[in-house]
C-alpha cells in the first residue's frame, strides 16, 4: 500500500468512526504491523523508556507501570520536574474540605558506610559514583553498554535500583532468581524517591518543607519514618551534628520564617518529645524525653503529663533534641548498633496570638517509628525479642490502620476498622490515621542483597497507601473561620487557662486553687509562689504562652501536692490497716485463749463435781445416810437445792440428758437410786437399799431400812444398772448399836460404772461387820483398793496387784463418802440441819476433807486413805485403831486445795465416824470376828490380841479347861 493510500484510509475511517473533527495533524506510523501504544496526552511528561538495547536487562521485569504512570499528575508548565506533586496550600480556594493523597517518599540508604565513602576518595566522588550505580534509567540512559553491564554487575549486590524519581526496581537476589523463580518488580507511585546519595537537605527540601511552611500558615502535619531495623529512619529525622536530619533543619526555617514575620503577630514555640515503648515486651510505656520528663499516661487519644518546653531559637529546640535522645532507649542489634527500641514523637508546636484576636494553633509532629525486625536479621534474644515483638506489632498495627482507612476510603460502606485502639501509638496519632489530618510517609530501605526480603516486604505493604486520601477537615475549617480545630489537636492535655490580674490576684489565686484542691491556704500561697518564681525564671517572650505556661505549672504543683498528701494518706492507712490486723489477731487469740480456759474450767467442774460418774454431765448425787442423814449434791450448779426428804424428795436439775428411770428393779425401797429422766431433769429418790449379804441375805431384806450389819461380812450394795439409768451411790442406812460396832471406818469403793468412763469409790466397812460395797465393781478394782490384809481378813479373794494396784487406783478416785455405820454419834451432829444444807462434791471426802472445818458441833473428818497431817488426832487414832487394816498408805495433802478454806462444810460420815469411834475407845471390842473363816478368825485373833486376851490366854494356859 502507498502512503498516499494509507493516508485516505485512515482519513476515511475517523471520519466514519470519530463524531469528533478531523485533527489538523494526524501522525501515521510506518510500521503499520506494530500496535501503536495509546498516546495519553501531547503534555504528558517524558517517561524514560528503556531501549531495546537494555531488554535483556528488563527481561525479568514483569509490567511496565503504565496506569501508575498515567495517573500521575502531569505538572504544569514551569513546574519543577522533581516537584511533580508538590502540595499547594493556596490551590484550592473554596469551602470544600481539601482532598489529598497521602504522601509517600522512599529514602534508600547507601551501601556502603559515610566513613568507606570519605576513604574513597571524598563524599562528593562517591556519591557520584553511588548516584551512578543505583539511579536508573539514568546510568543506562546516559553511559554505554559495557558500562551497563559493569554496573548490572555491581547492582548485582544492590537488589533495589531506582527506577525514576518516583519508582523503583526491586531486584532479587540471584539465588531467588533461580530457586524460586522470582522476578524484578517495579514499585512506583511515590511522591519522590530519594537515592541513596540524597543529602539530608535535598530530602528536607522535597519533603519536609511543604509540610512546615503549611505548619507556620497554621496547618498541622505529620511526617512519620517508617521502615526495616537499620534503614535510615533515625539518621533522616534526627540526622546527626554534620547532617543535621528533619528536625533540626524544620526548626531552623521555622524560626528564621518567622523572625520576618508581620510584627502584630506574636508566634510562640513550644517542644515536646516523648517515646512509647515496652519493656520486656509487656506492656507498652510512655515516656517524657524532656529534661524533667516522666512517664506518661494516655487517656484516649490525649498524653497526659507531657511537657512543653518553650523555645525561642532552633539551637534551643536542638539542645533539647539532642537531649532527648540521650534518654532515647536504643539498643545494639545485627542490624543497628544503635537501634532505636522505642516509637519516638516529637511535636513542634506553634501558638499564634495576635493582638486582637486568638491565633491558631498548629502541630508538626514527627514520628520516628522503631523499625520492623526479622529475627534472622537482628539476631534478637530474650529481652531484645520480647522488644522487637512489640515494634513488629506497632508497626503491622500502624499498617493495619492505613489498609482499613484505604479500603474504607475504596468503599465507605466498608466500615473503619478501629485498629487504632491496639497500641499507644496510633491511639494518638489517631486523628491521621482515619484520614482526618495530612500525613506524610518516608520509607527508608537499604538496598543491600540481605535487605531483599525486608525491602520487599516494605514496598508490598506500603504501595497502596500512596492512594490513601486526606479530607483536611483542619485547612476547611481554619478557611471557614471555624476555631474548632483547636479542640481537635487531642495530643496535648491542654492547661486551663486562668485570667490574671497583676500581682495582687496571685494570692486570691493560690487560696481559690487551694480550695478546689481541697488544701489549706497554706500550702495553696506556697504552692502559688513557688509556681510564680518558677515561672519567672522562664524565657518567654510571649505573653499567652507564658500565661498558659504559669498555669500549667501551677497545675502540676498542685498535682504534686495532691499525689503527696495522698501518699501520705495512703501509708497512715495502710498503718491503720497493719494495727487492724494485729488487734484482729490478738483478738482472735484471746478468744482461743478463752475458750481453752472455758474448757479448762468446764474439765474442772466436771473433775470437781465427778459429774462424768453420771453420764455425761448429770450431776452426781449422794446420800450419806438415812431420813436423818445428809443429802450431798455434787455437781451441776443447777441442781436445785432444796430440803431433801430422803424418802420422797427429789432433787431437779437442768442439763441432765440421759433418761430417767427409777431403780424398779430393786425389791426394797430402802435404797437410794440416783436417776435421771428425760427431757433432762434429774431426780433423786430413796429407795432405800438393797443390802444383802451374800449369807445373810434374809437378815439383810427382812431388816428393812434397818440394817444390823454386825453379823454380816459383806454387804453388797445392788447395783441397779438399769439400762438408762445408773445408781449412784447406794448407801445402806445401817443402823446399829453403838455398842456392837468394836470398830469401823470407811474406805472408798469403787464403783464401776459401766456406761461411764470414770469410776467412783465409796466403800464403807465396819471391821466386824463386813464391807459394804457394790456388786458390780470388779474384783479387780475392789483388790486395787483394799490391802491384802484387808482381803484375808474379810475373806476377799486375792488380788495379785496387791499394794501398788491399790495406790495406783486410789490416785484416780472420784470417791464418795461412805456410809458411816451411823447411830447416836449421828445424832449428835444436830442432822436436822445438816440435812438442809447439801454439800458440794468439792467438799466431799477423800479429797476435800482435809478443807473442812470444825463448826457447830461438826466433828472434824478424818480422810482415812488421805489423812491431812495437820490433824494429828485423826492420824493418831487411825495408826492405833486400824494399824494392821487401813492401807498403808502416804498421807497427801493437795496443797492447791488447802488454800481454799469453805466457811461449812458438811462433815463426811467416815469421818464422823472414825472420830466417834476414837472418842469411845472400842478398840478391844473388834476383836469380834465376822468372818466366817475360822482360819482367818484365828490369824486376826492372833494378830489383834489385846491385853485382856493375852492375860485370859495366860489363865487358859495356866488352868486349861478341862
Ligand atoms: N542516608 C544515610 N546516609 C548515611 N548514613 C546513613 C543513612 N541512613 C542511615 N545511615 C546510617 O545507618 C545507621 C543506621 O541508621 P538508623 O539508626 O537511622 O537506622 P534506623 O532505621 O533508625 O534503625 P532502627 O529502626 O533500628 O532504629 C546509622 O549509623 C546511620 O548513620
Amino acid at each position: 500500500m502507498s502512503l498516499r493510500g494509507e493516508v485516505a484510509q485512515v482519513s476515511v475511517e475517523m471520519e466514519t468512526k470519530s463524531p469528533l473533527p478531523c485533527p489538523n495533524t494526524v501522525t501515521v506510523r510506518r510500521n503499520p504491523h506494530r500496535r501503536a501504544r495509546p498516546t495519553p496526552s501531547t503534555t504528558a511528561p517524558q517517561i524514560p523508556v528503556p531501549s531495546s538495547s537494555s531488554s535483556t536487562i528488563d527481561r525479568d521485569i514483569p509490567s511496565f507501570p503504565i496506569q501508575d504512570i498515567l495517573s500521575i499528575e502531569i505538572p504544569q508548565k514551569g513546574q519543577s520536574p522533581t516537584k511533580p506533586d508538590l502540595p499547594s496550600s493556596s490551590s484550592s480556594s473554596t469551602d470544600a474540605p481539601v482532598s489529598e493523597n497521602l504522601r509517600v517518599y522512599l529514602r534508600i540508604r547507601p551501601l556502603l558506610p559515610p566513613k568507606a565513602t570519605v576513604r574513597n576518595g571524598g563524599a562528593g566522588e562517591q556519591n557520584h559514583r553511588s548516584r551512578a550505580k543505583n539511579a536508573w534509567p539514568q546510568n543506562l540512559a546516559n553511559k554505554g553498554s559495557a558500562r551497563d553491564k559493569n554496573a548490572m554487575k555491581k547492582s548485582g549486590e544492590a537488589c533495589l535500583t531506582v527506577n525514576d524519581f518516583q519508582s523503583v526496581i526491586l531486584s532479587p537476589p540471584l539465588a531467588l532468581k533461580e530457586s524460586k523463580r522470582i522476578k524484578s518488580e517495579v514499585y512506583g507511585g511515590f511522591s519522590q524517591v530519594f537515592p541513596p546519595d540524597s543529602s539530608q537537605g535535598e530530602v528536607y527540601e522535597r519533603m519536609l518543607k511543604p509540610l512546615v511552611e503549611d505548619f507556620l500558615k497554621g496547618k498541622s502535619g505529620m511526617l512519620a519514618a517508617s521502615g526495616p531495623s537499620g534503614s535510615g529512619k533515625t539518621h533522616t529525622v534526627f540526622g546527626s551534628p554534620r547532617e543535621p536530619g528533619m528536625v533540626p533543619l524544620a526548626l531552623q526555617q521555622i524560626f528564621k520564617q518567622s523572625e520576618g514575620n508581620n510584627s502584630e503577630t506574636f508566634r510562640s514555640f513550644s517542644i515536646s518529645i516523648f517515646e512509647i515503648n515496652s519493656e520486656r515486651g509487656k506492656g507498652e510505656k510512655a515516656y517524657d524525653l524532656s529534661p524533667d520528663g516522666t512517664e506518661l499516661s494516655m487517656q484516649q487519644s490525649t498524653i497526659k503529663g507531657l511537657q512543653e518546653v518553650v523555645i525561642s531559637d532552633a539551637g534551643q529546640g536542638e539542645s533539647l533534641i539532642a537531649r532527648a535522645m540521650l534518654k532515647r532507649a536504643t539498643g545494639m542489634t545485627n542490624a543497628n548498633s544503635q537501634s532505636s527500641r522505642s516509637q519516638c514523637i516529637i511535636n513542634i508546636n506553634s501558638v499564634v496570638n495576635k493582638v486582637d484576636e486568638v491565633g491558631n494553633n498548629a502541630v508538626l509532629t514527627i514520628v520516628d517509628l522503631a523499625g520492623a525486625e526479622r529475627e534472622k536479621r537482628t539476631g534478637n534474644q530474650g529481652t531484645r525479642l520480647l522488644e522487637s515483638n512489640f515494634i513488629n506489632n506497632t508497626s503491622m498495627v500502624f499498617g493495619l490502620c492505613l489498609r482499613s482507612l484505604l479500603e474504607h476510603q475504596k468503599n465507605p460502606k466498608k466500615p473503619l476498622q478501629k485498629h487504632f485502639q491496639n497500641s499507644l501509638l496510633t491511639k494518638y496519632l489517631r486523628d491521621y490515621l482515619e484520614g482526618k489530618k495530612r500525613m506524610t510517609l518516608i520509607l527508608t530501605v537499604r538496598a543491600g542483597a540481605e535487605d531483599y526480603l525486608d525491602t520487599s516486604y516494605l514496598l508490598k505493604q506500603a504501595s497502596p497507601y500512596m492512594k490513601i486520601k486526606f479530607n483536611n477537615v483542619e485547612e476547611s475549617s481554619i478557611k471557614n473561620g471555624n476555631k474548632r480545630h483547636v479542640q481537635a489537636l487531642p495530643r496535648v492535655e491542654q492547661p486551663k487557662r486562668m485570667k490574671l490580674s497583676g500581682l495582687e490576684a496571685q494570692p486570691e489565686e493560690g487560696k481559690c486553687i487551694g480550695e478546689e484542691q481541697g488544701l489549706s491556704e497554706e500550702e495553696a500561697s506556697q504552692i502559688f509562689r513557688l509556681d510564680v518564681n518558677e515561672n519567672a525564671t522562664r524565657k518567654s517572650d510571649f505573653p499567652g504562652l507564658a500565661e498558659k505556661e504559669r498555669n500549667h505549672q501551677i497545675m502540676q504543683n498542685f498535682t504534686k501536692a495532691i499525689w503527696n498528701v495522698l501518699k501520705e494518706y495512703n501509708q497512715k492507712l495502710k498503718v491503720a490497716e497493719s494495727e487492724i490486723q494485729s488487734l484482729k489477731e490478738n483478738l482472735t487469740n484471746e478468744k482461743t485463749r478463752s475458750l481453752e480456759l472455758g474448757k479448762e474450767l468446764e474439765d474442772l467442774k466436771s473433775c470437781c463435781t465427778c459429774s462424768k460418774g453420771l453420764h455425761g454431765d448429770a450431776s452426781l448425787v449422794k446420800i450419806c445416810t438415812s431420813s436423818e442423814s445428809i443429802v450431798e449434791l455434787n455437781g451441776s450448779n443447777n441442781v436445785e437445792e432444796k430440803d431433801v426428804d430422803l424418802h420422797s424428795s427429789s432433787l431437779r436439775a437442768s442439763n441432765c440428758n440421759d433418761t430417767l428411770g427409777k431403780c424398779d428393779s430393786c425389791p426394797r425401797q430402802d435404797k437410794y437410786v440416783f436417776s435421771q429422766e428425760k427431757g433432762g431433769n434429774f431426780s433423786l429418790k430413796l429407795s432405800g437399799f438393797n443390802c444383802v449379804d451374800n449369807k445373810q441375805e434374809s437378815d439383810a431384806t427382812e431388816s428393812s431400812s434397818d440394817v444390823d450389819i454386825r453379823n454380816a461380812s459383806r454387804f453388797c450394795v445392788e447395783n441397779c444398772n438399769q439400762q438408762n439409768y445408773q445408781v449412784g451411790d447406794i448407801y445402806p442406812k445401817i443402823r446399829h448399836d453403838l455398842g456392837d460396832l468394836n470398830e469401823s471406818k470407811s474406805l472408798g469403793v469403787k464403783y464401776n460404772y459401766p456406761d461411764a468412763n470414770v469410776t467412783e469409790v465409796a466403800i464403807s466397812y465396819s471391821r466386824s461387820h463386813g464391807i459394804v460395797r457394790d456388786d458390780s465393781c470388779s474384783s479387780v478394782e475392789l483388790d486395787q483398793l483394799l490391802t491384802k490384809e484387808d482381803k484375808e481378813s474379810w475373806d476377799l479373794p486375792p488380788s495379785p496387784k496387791e499394794d501398788a494396784a491399790f495406790t495406783q487406783a486410789r490416785s484416780g478416785l472420784d470417791v464418795l463418802d461412805s456410809e458411816p455405820i451411823s447411830g447416836t454419834p449421828y445424832r449428835d451432829l444436830n442432822l436436822e440441819k445438816l440435812s438442809r444444807k447439801p454439800l458440794l462434791a468439792s467438799s466431799i471426802w477423800p479429797r476435800d476433807c482435809s478443807a473442812l472445818d470444825v463448826e457447830d458441833g461438826i466433828m472434824e473428818p478424818v480422810d482415812l486413805l488421805d489423812p491431812p497431817q495437820s490433824q494429828k488426832e485423826k492420824v493418831t487414832f487411825t495408826k492405833e485403831c486400824d494399824a494392821d487394816v487401813v492401807p498403808n498408805i502416804e498421807p497427801r495433802v493437795d496443797s492447791s486445795r488447802k488454800l481454799e478454806k469453805p466457811k461449812r462444810r458438811l462433815l463426811p460420815a467416815s469421818s464422823i465416824l472414825v472420830r466417834d469411834f476414837s472418842a469411845l475407845g472400842v478398840v478391844d471390842d473388834v476383836e469380834k470376828p465376822k468372818s466366817n473363816r475360822p482360819g482367818r478368825k484365828l490369824a486376826m485373833d492372833e494378830r489383834k490380841t489385846t491385853q485382856g486376851r493375852i492375860a485370859l490366854l495366860r489363865l487358859l494356859k495356866i488352868n486349861p479347861p478341862p
